[in-house]
């Protein structure tokens, strides 16, 4: 058979993350499968996520506490029992059984070793590299079960070490010939499956290459024996920055080796940084994904120009003992020595053309944020430039960094507060849908960083626009009971330059936020009326707030939707106008549940319906006490310059559970005898607020065919204003103003208005160039 007929080896490693648990384990069977139909396929598999460290705890209890120890190892053998359990038919479980007994044997007797306190360090290494040994075989007995040939080699059998327990170096010759002496068709007749993390001196015992060194050994194995690497985890690739500092880094597609390789060594643990040796000697590629065939990373020799700036952020190792060799190249070394107490950050730019720029701009940025540079240094020839920071700091100047850094600023970020909410879902939808085409149309780039409830948080990847997967996600994440504040500290610590927090909710807790928010920078756009209808000293602070830090405060949705009525009125104030008279019908749920009974819908069917066709608020008494509408009024009339407070305002409700008693049949009778009267009147009901001569009243009204609210029907709301500019003939506005799809259309279009408005803030660049 000739060679280029001949299908391609590609090495797949698994890391432990890949294989978690039982429904791990089966995705990775599958994706072993359907990788096999195009190439030959060797699996590379690390322990099982937690294994290792546990192991490692075992050998740290069998050093005193041998009984400890040995509960220690039984507690992790169950784990895997129950995976077999879970896992493997009957025949196939004993099978494994057998299969490693003789590791489980042996690993006993080295905690014993261990205790005994002989040649410790060897036997700590065999005990690690159980996990590996587990893994594998499992994985194997699964694709037997599902009737593959597949089989499991430890890789003390190929890969071949100096006599080192830990860290140790690779012995390239012994390991070729290790390699050459398998028979020729090894690879080629089924899945075969190595363990990673390990390999073996010349005496044959078990060597360590590293702390997480799986990705190594899948290295060393494709140098010698594939074409290609694939190194599998839960991250796509590698991304901007560390994700567990920057919750919205991005997947780079694509990076030169060169850069791989620095990224590695100046502590970007997503690759192990000796994983480039053996596939630079070799010109071999690697890709980083994971089993869901996102795009991932692939790292090729050559590449001109990176694409985009990077972050590595490193601190110490943990395990001293496992990490004799720190990942630093040698002339970052000294740092680590000379401050003991620092984080390094490393910043790869993108643009290689003003390093010393950048250089200046990035230390203001920490001066500017008070973060204390204890040592700079420029790798020049690598486009890099290095800090030493205090190790407290390094997550929030990470986030600083990669903010200002990636990308270019273009977009403006929002976070959606309430996004598993009725107005928030839907907003989300505009955002995801609309966003693109607004791009499109005006270059405005919306990104939706973050979706929060009153227990989750859920951190957005770029490109993520499926509605209802990110829901989906979102529901899925660990509940937590933060406080708001808390969630306010996450969202600002992002260190995003331009941000759009969008409160869906109903929260008061939420809506004590925006002064916080404010003055942060962070634009609020909010149909939540709690804050602007709070007492008027806290309004006009909101508006000075955000005047003072050049802020957008945008909330056009808290008074009939997405009906322009606040803007046009907040012009008008501007030019000097003052209303003498407004009317104004603000309840969408009111006017609906109104229309409905005197359409003969009984008054409990007709709330029902308010509630589900998304009119009413979360809490719909609310509504039917007239404090909707009352903050509504309130706003309003704030927004015309009137200073007025809540307790002015005269409010008849429409129904109060305190007053009127549950909504029960009498409530329907009493609300049917009423209609009655009202329609052999020739009259409508309608509830409305009225303003006149500084007194404010909210309350149920019969109105003649003259009136002009005698008309709306639904959810229709309605604003006659009268002032000194319309004297003879008011302004109104009219039309529906309550409604999931008009508000969130509102909301958007306020989210526009934020983002455009931040877009023309000075950025940070200019500031400090
Ligand atoms: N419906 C309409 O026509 C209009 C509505 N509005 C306003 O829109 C807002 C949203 O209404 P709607 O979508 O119907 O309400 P929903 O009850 O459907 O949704 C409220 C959302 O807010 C979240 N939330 C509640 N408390 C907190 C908290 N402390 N922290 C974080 N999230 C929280 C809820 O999360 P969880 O599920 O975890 O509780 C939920 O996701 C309200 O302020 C309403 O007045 C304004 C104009 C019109
Ligand atoms: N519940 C309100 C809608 C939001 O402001 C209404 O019914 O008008």
């Amino acid at each position: 058979m000739s060679t280029s007929l001949k299908k391609k080896t590609i090495t797949l490693k698994f890391g432990g993350s890949t294989l978690a648990s039982a429904t791990h384990f089966l995705q990775v069977a599958e994706y072993l499968k359907t990788r096999c139909q195009s190439a030959t396929v060797i699996a590379v598999v690390s322990a099982t996520k937690g294994t290792t460290d546990a192991l490692y705890a075992c050998t740290q209890l069998a050093k005193h506490n041998r009984e400890q120890a040995s509960q220690a190892l039984s507690d992790i053998l169950a784990a895997h029992n129950k995976l077999v359990t879970e896992l493997l038919p009957a025949s196939f479980a004993s099978n494994y059984r057998q299969e490693i007994a003789h590791y489980l044997e042996q690993t006993k007797t080295r905690l014993q070793n261990i205790h005994q306190g002989e040649n410790i360090d060897w036997h700590i290494a065999f005990v690690l590299s159980l996990g590996e040994k587990l893994s594998a075989s499992l994985l194997s007995a699964l694709l037997q079960s599902q009737q593959r040939t597949a089989s499991w080699v430890p890789s003390e059998l190929l890969i071949r070490t100096d006599s080192e327990p830990f860290n140790t170096n690779l012995d390239q010759s012994a390991t070729e010939k290790a390699f050459a002496a398998l028979n020729e068709d090894y690879f080629q007749s089924a899945i075969r499956i190595i363990t990673g993390f390990c390999g073996a001196d010349k005496d044959g015992r078990t060597t360590l290459l590293g702390r997480n060194a799986s990705d190594y050994s899948a290295a060393i194995v494709t140098a010698f024996a594939a074409d290609e690497l694939e190194l599998l985890g839960d991250t796509a690739g590698i991304l901007s920055a560390d994700p567990d500092y920057v919750p919205g880094a991005e997947t780079v597609a694509e990076l030169s080796v060169e850069d791989a390789c620095l990224l590695s060594q100046c502590g970007a643990g997503v690759l192990h940084p000796r994983t480039l040796e053996p596939l630079l000697k070799t010109g071999k590629s690697l890709r980083l994904g994971t089993l869901q065939h996102e795009q991932g990373t692939s790292i090729r020799a050559q590449l001109a120009h990176r694409q985009a700036s990077l972050l590595a952020a490193w601190s110490p190792p943990q395990h001293a003992e496992l990490s004799k060799k720190p990942p630093l190249p040698l002339n970052l070394k000294k740092w680590q020595a000379r401050f003991p107490e620092s984080s390094l950050v490393s910043v790869f730019l993108a643009d290689h053309h003003a390093l010393r720029y950048w250089q200046n701009l990035l230390t203001d940025i920490a001066a500017q944020a008070g973060v204390s540079v204890l040592q700079r240094k420029l790798l020049s020839k690598q486009r890099v430039i290095v800090f030493a920071i205090p190790s407290i700091e390094l997550q929030r100047f990470t986030r600083l960094l990669h903010s200002r850094l990636y990308p270019l600023q273009q977009e403006t970020a929002v976070a959606i507060i309430g996004a598993s909410g009725r107005i928030g879902r839907q907003t989300l939808q505009l955002l995801l849908t609309e966003g693109q085409r607004l791009f499109a149309e005006s270059g405005t780039q919306l990104r939706v960083i973050a979706l929060c409830n009153s227990k989750q948080t859920l951190w957005c990847k770029r490109h993520e626009n499926d509605c209802q997967g990110l829901l989906n996600r979102l529901a899925e994440q660990p509940l937590q009971q933060r406080p708001a504040s808390l969630l306010a500290q996450e969202l600002l610590s992002q260190g995003y330059d331009k941000l759009v927090v969008v409160d869906a909710s109903a929260s008061s807790e939420i809506a004590g936020l925006y002064e916080q928010f404010l003055a942060a920078g962070v634009a609020v756009v909010t149909p939540n009326k709690l804050a602007n209808s709070d007492a008027l000293q806290r309004f006009t602070e909101l508006q000075s707030l955000a005047r003072k830090h050049r802020v957008p405060y945008c909330y056009e949705t808290t008074v009939a939707a997405a009906l322009p009525v606040l803007k046009p009125l907040l012009d008008l104030r501007r030019a000097g106008d003052t209303p003498h008279h407004v009317e104004a019908v603000l309840s969408g749920t009111i006017g609906f549940v109104l229309d409905s009974v005197q359409q003969g819908t009984p008054f409990s069917a007709a709330v029902q319906q308010a509630v589900e066709k998304g009119y009413a608020e979360p809490d719909p008494l609310q509504d039917l006490s007239g404090e909707d509408v009352a903050r509504k009024m309130l706003i309003l009339l704030r927004t015309c310059g009137i200073r007025i407070e809540r307790s002015e305002i005269e409010l008849t409700p429409l129904h109060d559970t305190n007053l009127h008693g549950p909504i029960n049949q009498q409530v329907d009778e009493r609300w049917r005898q009423l209609v009655l009267e009202v329609q052999a009147a020739n009259q409508r009901l309608c509830y409305a607020a009225q303003y006149r001569d500084g007194n404010v009243s909210v309350g149920l009204k019969r109105i003649d065919a003259q009136s002009p609210f005698y008309r709306l029907r639904g959810t229709e709301n309605a604003v006659i204003y009268q002032s000194t500019f319309y004297q003879d003939i008011p302004l109104t506005v009219t039309g529906p103003g309550a409604g999931i799809n008009v508000t969130s259309a509102g909301l958007f279009a306020d989210i526009v208005v934020a983002a455009e408005a931040l877009s023309r803030r000075a950025p940070l660049s200019a500031i400090a160039a």
